[in-house]
């Protein structure tokens, strides 16, 4: 979240900018506020001569002078009506602009593993709120500048003296409303979040009433929420108080030039003044300046402030708009296809993590499997290295850079995606420009080609209604294969298909230059694979397959449980064939691992739990321990 100091910069130029893009519109805006203000700049002068001319008789001159008047008024409503076209043709690019923001903010959000679920509210809620804020804000601010510009223009040309005594109060009630504006929206903008806050602990205190009522935390909840409660009424206490100033700027601004005038009338007399340049003035005061500045000082402490509140809101959680800066190639060439230095991730905050102090290095052209029982947090460590969530601790690197890069990673997850169209943009989804022999080839390696043929060729239409899970995976599969990224993770990609086909698209993927990531299904994944991590929610063991039941607990009992359930050995590693164990980890339709989260604990080849239990570990090692 950015800071309060960020937002405001960004409010600031955003409305600015808002103004600056649209020159033609404002140029026509501020036309039509120079025709509206005419008779406002008339007014004072008409009353000063109609009445001068009525108390000495001249009625056709006093008739003559509010006719002056009725046109300009008439002037005036045409400026007015002719305006606000061009104050939309403002508003309305401003607001788009904003939705732009607010999508892409979620959008943002939700590729990083935070779903964005008030996005919508905000951008129903409070883009309109914005859009309708500072359509009025627009309007008042220039309102005020054209009104009272004319009315101070009316009474220089009508007496200066006058002017001398209307513009030093109006100047310090602005002075004195603009002193407190900023600590005002300070304060608006804590009820603002203040209610949000409220909303926000109301939903997740409703969403989880039944379990929290059921474990007796009733006094802790009304505790926490009635304390977020007060703090909302103490904010809406602030601003009340801000209200109180701004009504002293208005006496200030809007009442003193008019009892200057009264008081003043003598010397004024004096120095020329008639009654009707008195009564012209008090009209210019009254009619011109005081409305001008009760609307600014109304609507900018109203709408204002809810305007640089909301919109400060909707740019703090907006997407960020410095591009993520580039880093030099050469920093990155040597580096590792996947880094994860500390990470620790948890669904929500004060939830449990699902992973804790990761540290793993995956070399380039590794082929890795990471097993688990179910629910240990495969797919979670799948979308870290895919950039799909963001660690809450610690750091992802794909290959040197940040993770998230799609140039970088292709992720298969369980439940494969197909699109309407043929089957060869399906394939070539991600490798548009793949040659059709190279796609030919791709199909022939996954052993495809009858899965192809069944669908009737490369150029069939596909209706993805149709299709399995298991071809789906199929062709998920085979788009990954054919990608140019240089790591692929599998998260159980193909655990639709039999044991076999399973194989056959592995050692295709593990022939494929780059790295693989399996998310294993079923063991035969793991002993096919390089290295193999085992997840089993206390630590991780990193190994070979063939040494990790040594060392990991978890892992002899998940593949003795294989060897039981099928009566082989485990495989050695190597290319796909129908004898290839097919125990299936961590799912209730396969072989069944039971979970000991008190697994004693032991290493592999490398252990990554943190780094002082990775010493633990490692010293335990050293020391010649083994389980
Ligand atoms: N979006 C989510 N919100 C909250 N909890 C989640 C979410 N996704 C996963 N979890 C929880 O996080 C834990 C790890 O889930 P994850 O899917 O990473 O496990 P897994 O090892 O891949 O399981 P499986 O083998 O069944 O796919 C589980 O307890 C799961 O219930």
């Amino acid at each position: 979240m950015r800071s309060r100091r960020d937002a405001a910069r960004l409010l600031r130029r955003t409305a600015a900018d808002a103004i600056r893009a649209r020159p033609r519109a404002v140029a026509r805006a501020a036309a039509w506020s120079v025709v509206e203000a005419v008779p406002t700049a008339l007014f004072g002068r008409a009353v000063a001569e109609a009445t001068d001319a009525f108390r000495t008789g001249r009625t056709p001159t006093a008739v003559v002078w509010l006719g002056v008047l009725t046109v300009a008024a008439f002037a005036g409503a045409f400026g007015s009506r002719r305006l606000y076209p061009a104050l939309a043709a403002i508003v309305e690019p401003f607001r788009d602009d904003l939705v732009r923001r607010v999508v892409r903010g979620a959008l943002y959000r939700s590729t990083r593993g935070r779903p964005d679920t008030g996005a919508v509210a905000r951008l129903t809620h409070q883009v309109e709120i914005v859009r309708d804020t500072f359509g009025g804000l627009l309007v008042i601010a220039r309102g005020f500048l054209f009104t009272a510009g004319a009315a101070l223009l009316g009474l220089l040309t009508l007496m200066p003296e006058v002017a001398l005594l209307v513009v030093p109060p109006l100047v310090l009630g602005l002075l004195l409303f603009g002193a407190v504006f900023g600590a005002a929206a300070v304060r608006q903008r804590d009820l603002v979040v203040g209610e949000e806050d409220v909303a926000a602990r109301t939903t997740a205190l409703a969403s989880g009433l039944r379990d929290a009522v059921a474990c007796g935390g009733e006094d802790a909840l009304r505790a926490e929420l009635g304390a977020a409660v007060e703090a909302q009424a103490a904010a809406g206490r602030a601003v009340a108080r801000f209200a109180a100033v701004r009504a002293l700027a208005l006496a200030v601004g809007g009442w003193t030039p008019l009892l200057l005038v009264l008081a003043a009338a003598p010397w004024l007399m004096e120095r020329g003044a008639t009654p009707g340049t008195l009564i012209g003035a008090l009209a210019y005061v009254l009619h011109g300046l005081q409305p001008a500045l009760r609307t600014l000082v109304h609507g900018m402490g109203g709408s204002g402030l809810r305007l640089a509140v909301t919109l400060g809101r909707i740019l703090e959680t907006s997407a960020p708009d410095e591009p993520v800066r580039a880093e030099p190639d050469g920093d990155v060439e040597d580096a590792p296809a996947v880094e994860l230095r500390g990470v620790s991730f948890a669904y929500g905050t004060g939830a449990r993590p699902v992973i804790k102090d990761l540290d793993l290095v995956v070399p380039r052209g590794d082929h890795l499997a990471v097993v688990g029982p179910s629910g240990i947090g495969k797919s979670t460590l799948a979308a870290l290295i895919a950039g799909l969530a963001e660690p809450d601790a610690g750091e992802v690197r794909v290959e040197g850079r940040p993770a998230g890069d799609p140039a970088r990673r292709v992720l298969i997850p369980q439940e494969a995606y197909v699109f309407g169209g043929t089957l060869r943009d399906n394939l070539t989804y991600y490798a548009p420009d793949a040659p059709p022999e190279r796609v030919s080839r791709a199909v022939a390696e996954l052993g495809l080609a009858g899965f192809v043929r069944g669908l009737g060729g490369l150029d069939a239409d596909l209706d993805p209604a149709e299709l399995t899970e298991a071809d789906r995976q199929r062709v998920a599969l085979c788009r990954a294969y054919l990608a140019p990224q240089p790591v692929v993770i599998l998260d159980e990609a193909a655990h639709r298909l039999d044991a076999a086909a399973e194989a056959r698209a592995e050692a295709a993927f593990a022939r494929r230059p780059g790295t693989l990531i399996v998310i294993a299904h079923r063991i035969s994944s793991a002993a096919r694979a390089r290295r193999v991590l085992v997840l089993d929610g206390t630590s991780a063991h990193l190994g070979r397959h063939a040494d990790l039941p040594a060392v990991s607990p978890l892992y002899r009992d998940l593949s003795g449980r294989w060897s039981d359930g099928s009566g082989a050995g485990p495989a050695e590693p190597s290319g796909g064939s129908g004898s290839e164990p097919s125990g299936v980890l961590g799912h209730p339709d396969g072989l069944d691992p039971v979970l000991r989260a008190d697994l004693p604990v032991d290493a592999g080849e490398v252990v990554a739990d943190g780094a002082d239990r990775e010493d633990e570990i490692l010293g335990d090692l050293r020391r010649g321990r083994s389980s």
